[in-house]
């Protein structure tokens, strides 16, 4: 697994800064209604400064000023905050544009040749050839040939991969390079569509929306900030009625020391940090909501081939059956597959070839091929003299052949059961009415696997594996891999309604797939993990695309999404417990003059009115960007139930964010004491 390592260097800093100030413009800063709310806060004091008795006012003119720079301070700090985790996505972007290149692509023309055209002139549907040391002009899918691709420009990893037509290992990017042999691909995507536009986009942050728990969030901290205007409103009247004069910057120090800044400053901040970490993981989501869904899921759907296991089915021997001969099962097995192109397909072609069976390519040339499909389960061909021959899952094959007025061999099940339990997967091959043996593909489960799904259980998350495959090779995987349940001889649509069983049930799904056959799953789930190596159908069904495509992956985008909503819970508690004990610093500072009997509340014993207020209104700036590294790196997450998650939280932050203010604040009071 590979991971971006991209530390947040000088130039993304000093970027950050510029956007800071830039940031300042009110049409900008609207769309944050808390800080907007601080800015009126700042362009009233500076009314103040310039015309000092605007409002009749008193408070000295250094005062003024103080309030009015810390209040810019504070400004700058949160719109600091925002630019920087705005700035990795940005550089990240910047890299992958530079890998966006306008490629000679050769586009096969109408009379067979090929024809030299810009890249940017490919349309979806048109076929092109690539060859070793050439781009990939666009996104498409691989029809013919086999080839190895670096893929670095768009994953960062520096391994080649192969990139073959048929199966779930089709699919090819635009801005990869072929490194040896051709391939013949058919574009899936118009100029400006690609993958590496969209991910360009995604990292950019160009089309980043608000979440709709963000927005929720929003609604709650703008009502926040609507009561406490309220409130600091309504105090010049309580101040006359005591006879306490209270000036206007005292108001506004009042004002945005308790509204919830901190959190106003950083929510934006938190989402973008939260996207831009699965970023980091080499996950590409295509929407914070996405992200935030993985925090929440209940029930994750994985398939078994390429997911739990390497994926690699290899057939690895021919088992006669019905007293038919070893040979005899590996030439019609071969027959069967000789324009099979999926990785089991060939596999059988290799074995054949191994064990010294030439077959007859005339066979394949003569006959009518049909094509593996995951709802029949099974392929093969349809000879010209009228003989058919068929590969398949051993139930598929078995109707088939009843279907034809055969019988089953007795030893038949016996010795497919044990290549199942062994977890290999058993492809039943037939000649017309009768099974003439059993291929054993071969096939291994990931190691760490077990582990990983523990750690899921512990998150509360269950886990079901979904496979095409046999009950006894699937029992037989999901025990060796601890999965907490399984369906076998799953057809697509089978998938679904497994997801939406779950849905039903209020369960927030996540699925991982790489084929086409999972395209209908991937979309249906909430959370939708392709492989990038899988098939372009599958990648534009998700809403998250694995560059690594490594699926137990899922769980690191969960551990981010849960991090992620905890994050912004435990700052919005730290940031609305902070203010309580803002309170305490300013109220008692504003009436002591009058009320002497509220020196009692005054607990921190600050040192004079104008020194509380401004100790608290510098806290209220200072903890902006003393909680940017928490908000970017999310707070610390352990595999536990969410109940304990909660509680634990609510003592840290809640209890923590009424307790550090009282020694920050006091901490600055001595400071600014000393210097006032
Ligand atoms: N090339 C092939 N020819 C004939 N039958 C095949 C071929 N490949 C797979 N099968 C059979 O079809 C079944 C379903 O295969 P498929 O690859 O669709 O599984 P799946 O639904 O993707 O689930 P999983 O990936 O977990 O196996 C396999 O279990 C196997 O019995
Ligand atoms: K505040
Ligand atoms: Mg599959």
């Amino acid at each position: 697994m590979s991971q971006r390592n991209q530390t947040l260097g000088g130039p993304i800093v000093r970027q950050a800064l510029k956007e800071s100030v830039l940031k300042l413009d009110p049409r900008v800063m609207i769309r944050n209604p808390v800080m907007f709310v601080v800015e009126i806060g700042f362009a009233v004091m500076l009314l103040l400064i310039a015309v000092p008795d605007a409002f009749g006012g008193g408070a000295p003119v250094w005062f003024n000023v103080a309030v009015a720079v810390i209040l810019l301070v504070t400004l700058l700090f949160a719109n600091f905050a925002e630019a920087l985790a705005e700035g990795r996505g940005k550089a990240q972007a910047d890299s992958l544009k530079r890998s966006k290149r306008d490629v000679v692509a050769y586009r096969e023309s109408g009379s067979g040749g090929l024809k030299e055209v810009p890249a940017s002139e490919l349309r979806k549907g048109d076929l092109v050839r690539v060859e070793a040391g050439q781009w990939i002009p666009g996104d498409g899918e691989v029809v013919e040939g086999l080839a190895s691709v670096d893929e670095s420009a768009i994953t960062g990893e520096s391994a080649p991969v192969i990139k073959e037509a048929g199966g779930d290992f089709s699919s090819v990017t635009g801005g990869t390079k072929v490194l040896s042999d051709w391939i013949r691909v058919r574009m899936t995507s118009d100029p400006g569509e690609s993958f590496l536009d969209r991910m360009i986009a995604l990292v950019e942050g160009a089309k980043r929306q608000k979440t709709p728990n963000e927005i929720a969030l929003s609604t709650v901290l703008t009502s926040l900030t609507l009561i406490f205007l309220m409130v600091v409103a309504t105090l010049p009247f309580l101040g006359g009625y005591l006879g306490v004069p209270l000036e206007v910057p005292v108001l506004i120090a009042l004002l945005v020391c308790l509204i919830p800044t901190t959190i106003g400053g950083l929510l934006s901040a938190i989402g973008i940090a939260g996207m831009d970490r699965v970023t980091q993981f080499n996950v590409i989501a295509m929407s914070g909501k996405a992200v935030e869904a993985a925090g929440d899921i209940n029930t994750i759907i994985l398939d078994k081939t390429g997911t739990i296991t390497f994926g690699n089915r290899m057939a690895s021997e021919f088992v006669s059956v019905g007293g038919w001969s070893e040979t005899a099962v590996a030439e019609w097995a071969l027959a069967g597959s000789l324009q099979d192109e999926t990785p089991e397909g060939r596999s059988v072609v290799e074995l054949a070839r191994r064990m010294g069976i030439a077959g007859d390519p005339s066979l394949a040339q003569s006959g009518e091929w049909i094509e593996f499909r995951a709802e029949t389960r099974m392929s093969g061909i349809d000879l010209q003299d009228g003989r058919s021959v068929r590969k398949g899952s051993v139930d598929a094959v078995k109707t088939w052949v009843r279907q034809k007025g055969g019988s089953i061999p007795d030893d038949l099940d016996a010795k497919s059961d044990r290549i199942a339990s062994a977890g290999g997967t058993p492809l039943a091959v037939a000649l017309d009415e009768r099974i003439v043996g059993l291929i054993y593909l071969k096939d291994t489960v990931k190691p760490g696997m077990k582990e990983r799904f523990e750690q899921m259980r512990q998150m509360g998350i269950r886990t079901i594996m979904c496979t095409g495959d046999n009950p006894l090779t699937a029992q037989t995987i999901a025990r060796e891999a601890g999965v907490d349940d399984f369906i076998a001889e799953s057809r697509p649509e089978d998938k679904i309604a497994v997801i939406k069983r779950e849905q039903a049930q209020g369960k927030l799904v996540a699925m991982t797939g790489d084929g086409t056959n999972d395209a209908p799953a991937l979309a249906q789930a909430d959370v939708g993990i392709a492989m990038n190596s899988g098939t372009v159908a599958a990648k534009e069904a998700a809403n998250m695309v694995d560059l690594d495509s490594d699926p137990s992956k899922i769980i690191e985008v969960v551990s981010i999404g849960k991090q992620l909503l905890m994050t912004r819970g435990a700052l919005t508690t730290f940031s609305i417990a902070n203010d309580v004990a803002k309170y305490f610093a300013i109220i008692p500072a504003m009436f002591m003059a009058a009320i002497p009997q509220m020196d009692a509340l005054n607990v921190m014993r600050l040192d004079s009115p104008m020194s509380a207020i401004l100790s608290a209104l510098i806290f209220n700036a200072v903890i902006i960007p003393l909680l940017i590294p928490l908000a970017m790196k999310g707070v610390a997450y352990k595999a536990q139930s969410s109940a304990r998650l909660l509680r634990r939280n609510l003592l840290v932050y809640g209890l923590g964010g009424v307790i550090v203010p009282f020694a920050g604040i006091k901490l600055i009071d001595l400071a600014v004491m000393w210097m006032v």
